[in-house]
C-alpha cells in the first residue's frame, strides 16, 4: 500500500463526517480552517461588519475586540450538559445521564437545517503541543465565527493539527451550532465511548469552545483512564528557586477559584530579590502520565488562556493585565468612555456602557461587567509564560494542590499523609459555587477535585483511577490542600492571597525537600505560623487562629458530611477511600 493511500483513508472518516453534517444542518457554505492570519483577518472584519465584534480602542488595546453574548449565554450550564453513557452508572451520579441513542435523536432534530444562511466552519484543533505524544487531536464543526477565533487562540487550530489528524486517524468530534440562544433548545452532550460531543445553543466559553472543557476534560478524562494517564482541572506552575532550580506545581480550584491568579503570581518584593521567580506553563487543564522515571510529567493542552476578567487588576495579577493589552478578544465586559475595556476590580474610573451595550447607571446595584466576563488571549502574550510549556514530553511535577473556595472551617494550608490520603482530600474538596456556570452563587456543594462538572465518568471509578498511580517504582507527587478565601467574623477575607500565596508555595517546596516544620492533626499536617515566611504580612489574632488552626468539632461534622457524600456512589466506590476516611474519624 502506498502512503497516498494511507493518507486518503485516514482523512475519509472526517470528510465523511462534514459531508453528512452537511447534509443535516444545511449551511450555504463549507469552509475548512487552515489557522492563517489571513482566514483570521477575515473572520474578524466579517465579524465587526455584521457587530459580532466591537474593536476596542486601538491606542491603548491594538487589535482587541469585545464581544457581547446573548444575555442568557454568560456561562457554562451544567443542567443541560449530559454524558451519555451505555450504561448509566458509567456516568454516574455525578453527571446528568441520558442514553446515546436518545441523546443522538433529540441533537438530530435540533440540528436538522440549523445551519441555513450560516457557514459551516471545520476546525481541526491539537490539544498539546503539535509534536508532543501526550496530544490529542480533534475537529470541531461550527456555525459560529466567534467560536472560530476563540478556538484558534485557545488551541492549535489548522493546517498543521489537521497534518497530525492525516498522519494518525483519530480525532474527537466536535459539532457545534448556536442555534437560536434558546435556553430552552440548548443541550451539551458527551458520547465518550465514541470520541464525540454535540453542542447546541450555546455560544458561550466551555459550552461551545469544545477543545476546552468537552474534549480536554470531559472526553479526554475517559479516554486517560483507559490509558493510563490523568486529565484534570489544574492550572501548571514554574517556581524558580534562588539556586536555579525549578519544581512544578499542578493545582485544582473550582471554576473562578483562582487558578489564573496562582498560575500567573509574582512573589512579593522581598522574594524577588532573593531570586525567586514563577513561570506559567498553564492556567486551567493539565493532562499527566508517569515517565519512566516514575514521576508524573505534565503538559498543559491549551495554547491561550479564556481567563475571568472581574478582579483582574494591576495589584491582583499584573502578568494576565499585561498579557490582554493587546490581541485580545474580551466577552461581556464593561466600556469606558474612550472605548477602553473595564470590569469591576480594575481601577476606580466609571465605565460608560455596561456589558449588554446599556449606557451605565452607576447608581445601581448592578455591575457593569457580567461577572462571569472573560478574556481570551494567546498565552504567548503572557511575559510570565514558561519556556517549557512548549515541551514534547511535559515536565515533571512536585506537588498536587486541591484547593476550594471556603468561608469557614478550612484552613489556610495542610498537606496529606500519602497518595491515598491525599487521593481523599481531593474528593472531599468542597467549595462555593460562583458565577463560572448558570445557577447560585456562593453555595457550598462537593467539587472533588473540581472536577465536578467536567469528569465524563462515574466518579467512584475515577477514584480508583487516582489510587491506581500509586504502584511500584511511582515517584508521586506530594498532595496539599489550600483555602484562600477563609472569611472572619466581619466578612473580610483573612489571608492576603494573590502574591502572598508564594509563601504557602515555599512552604510545601521545604515540605517535598523535607525542610519545613508541621504539626500532626486528623486532616494531615499543617504549619505552625511560624514554619510560614510571614515576613511584611500583618495578620491579627483571629486571622493567626482560623488560618492555622484545627477545629476539631467543625471537622467532625465536615466528615459526617464527606461520608454522606460518598456512600451516594454505593457500591462502586473504592473501599481504600472509605476505609481512610473512617481512619480519619475513628
Ligand atoms: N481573596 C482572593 N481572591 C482570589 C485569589 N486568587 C484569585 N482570586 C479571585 O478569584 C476569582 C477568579 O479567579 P481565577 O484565577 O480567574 O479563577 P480560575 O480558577 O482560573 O477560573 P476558571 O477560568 O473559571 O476555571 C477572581 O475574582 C480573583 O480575583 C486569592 O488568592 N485571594
Ligand atoms: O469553561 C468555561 O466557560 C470557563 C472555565 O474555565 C470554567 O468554567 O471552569
Ligand atoms: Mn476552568
Amino acid at each position: 500500500m502506498s502512503n497516498h493511500d494511507a493518507t486518503a483513508s485516514n482523512l475519509d472518516a472526517l470528510n465523511q463526517w462534514v459531508l453528512e453534517v452537511a447534509q443535516l444542518t444545511h449551511p450555504d457554505r463549507i469552509q475548512w480552517c487552515d489557522g492563517s492570519d489571513a482566514e483570521n483577518d477575515a473572520l474578524i472584519a466579517q465579524m465587526l461588519a455584521d457587530g459580532t465584534l466591537i474593536k476596542l480602542n486601538e491606542q491603548t488595546h491594538p487589535d482587541s475586540y469585545l464581544h457581547r453574548s446573548h444575555p442568557d449565554d454568560v456561562a457554562r450550564v451544567e443542567h443541560l450538559t449530559f454524558v451519555c453513557t451505555k450504561d448509566r452508572d458509567d456516568a454516574g451520579p455525578n453527571n446528568h445521564w441520558m442514553a446515546p441513542d436518545a441523546a443522538r435523536q433529540q441533537m438530530k432534530s435540533l440540528f436538522d437545517g440549523c445551519m441555513k444562511g450560516r457557514t459551516l466552519y471545520v476546525v481541526p484543533y491539537c490539544m498539546g503541543p503539535i509534536d508532543s505524544p501526550l496530544s490529542r487531536c480533534g475537529v470541531e464543526i461550527t456555525d459560529s465565527p466567534y467560536v472560530v477565533a476563540n478556538m484558534r487562540i485557545m488551541t492549535r487550530m489548522g493546517a498543521a493539527a489537521l497534518a497530525r489528524i492525516e498522519r494518525e486517524g483519530s480525532f474527537v468530534k466536535g459539532l457545534h451550532s448556536t442555534g437560536e440562544l434558546d435556553p430552552d433548545r440548548r443541550f451539551i452532550m458527551h458520547f465518550p465511548e465514541d470520541l464525540e460531543i454535540q453542542s447546541f445553543g450555546s455560544g458561550y466559553g466551555g459550552n461551545a469552545l469544545l477543545g476546552k472543557k468537552c474534549h480536554a476534560l470531559r472526553i479526554a478524562s475517559h479516554q486517560a483512564r483507559q490509558e493510563g494517564w490523568l486529565a484534570e482541572h489544574m492550572l501548571i506552575l514554574g517556581i524558580e528557586n534562588p539556586q536555579g532550580e525549578t519544581h512544578y506545581i499542578a493545582a485544582a480550584f473550582p471554576s473562578a477559584c483562582g487558578k489564573t491568579n496562582l498560575a500567573m503570581l509574582i512573589p512579593p518584593e522581598g522574594y524577588r530579590k532573593d531570586g525567586w521567580k514563577i513561570t506559567t506553563i498553564g492556567d486551567d487543564i493539565c493532562w499527566m502520565r508517569p515517565g519512566a522515571d516514575g514521576r508524573l510529567y505534565a503538559i498543559n493542552p491549551e495554547a491561550g488562556f479564556f481567563g475571568v476578567a472581574p478582579g483582574t487588576s494591576e495589584k491582583s495579577n499584573p502578568n494576565a493585565l499585561a498579557s490582554i493589552q493587546q490581541n485580545t478578544i474580551f466577552t461581556n465586559v464593561a466600556v469606558t468612555d474612550d472605548n477602553q475595556p473595564w470590569w469591576e476590580g480594575l481601577d476606580t474610573r466609571v465605565p460608560v456602557t455596561d456589558w449588554k451595550g446599556k449606557p451605565f447607571d452607576a447608581a445601581s446595584k448592578q455591575p457593569a461587567a457580567h461577572p462571569n466576563s472573560r478574556f481570551t488571549v494567546s498565552a504567548k502574550e503572557c511575559p510570565s509564560y514558561s519556556p517549557h510549556a512548549e515541551d514534547a514530553q511535559g515536565v515533571p511535577i512536585s506537588a498536587i494542590v486541591f484547593g476550594g473556595r471556603r468561608a469557614s472551617l478550612v484552613p489556610l494550608v495542610f498537606e496529606a499523609r500519602d497518595w491515598t490520603h491525599g487521593v481523599l482530600v481531593g474528593a472531599a474538596m468542597g467549595s462555593e459555587t460562583t458565577a463560572a456556570a448558570t445557577g447560585a452563587v456562593g453555595v457550598m456543594r462537593r467539587d472533588p477535585m473540581a472536577m465536578k462538572p467536567f469528569c465524563g465518568y462515574n466518579f467512584a471509578d475515577y477514584f480508583s483511577h487516582w489510587l491506581s498511580f500509586d504502584k511500584a517504582g511511582a515517584k508521586l507527587p506530594k498532595i496539599f490542600h489550600v483555602n484562600w478565601f477563609r472569611k472572619g467574623d466581619g466578612g473580610d477575607f483573612l489571608w492576603p492571597g494573590f502574591g502572598d500565596n508564594m509563601r504557602v508555595l515555599e512552604w510545601m517546596l521545604k515540605r517535598v525537600d523535607g525542610k519545613a516544620g508541621s504539626v500532626e492533626t486528623p486532616i494531615g499536617h499543617l504549619p505552625k505560623a511560624e514554619d510560614i515566611n510571614l515576613d511584611g504580612v500583618e495578620l491579627t489574632a483571629e486571622a493567626r487562629e482560623k488560618l492555622f488552626g484545627y477545629d476539631r468539632a467543625g471537622w467532625t461534622a465536615e466528615f459526617e458530611h464527606i461520608g454522606e457524600y460518598l456512600q451516594e456512589y454505593g457500591e462502586r466506590m473504592p473501599e481504600r477511600l472509605v476505609d481512610e476516611r473512617k481512619r480519619i474519624t475513628r
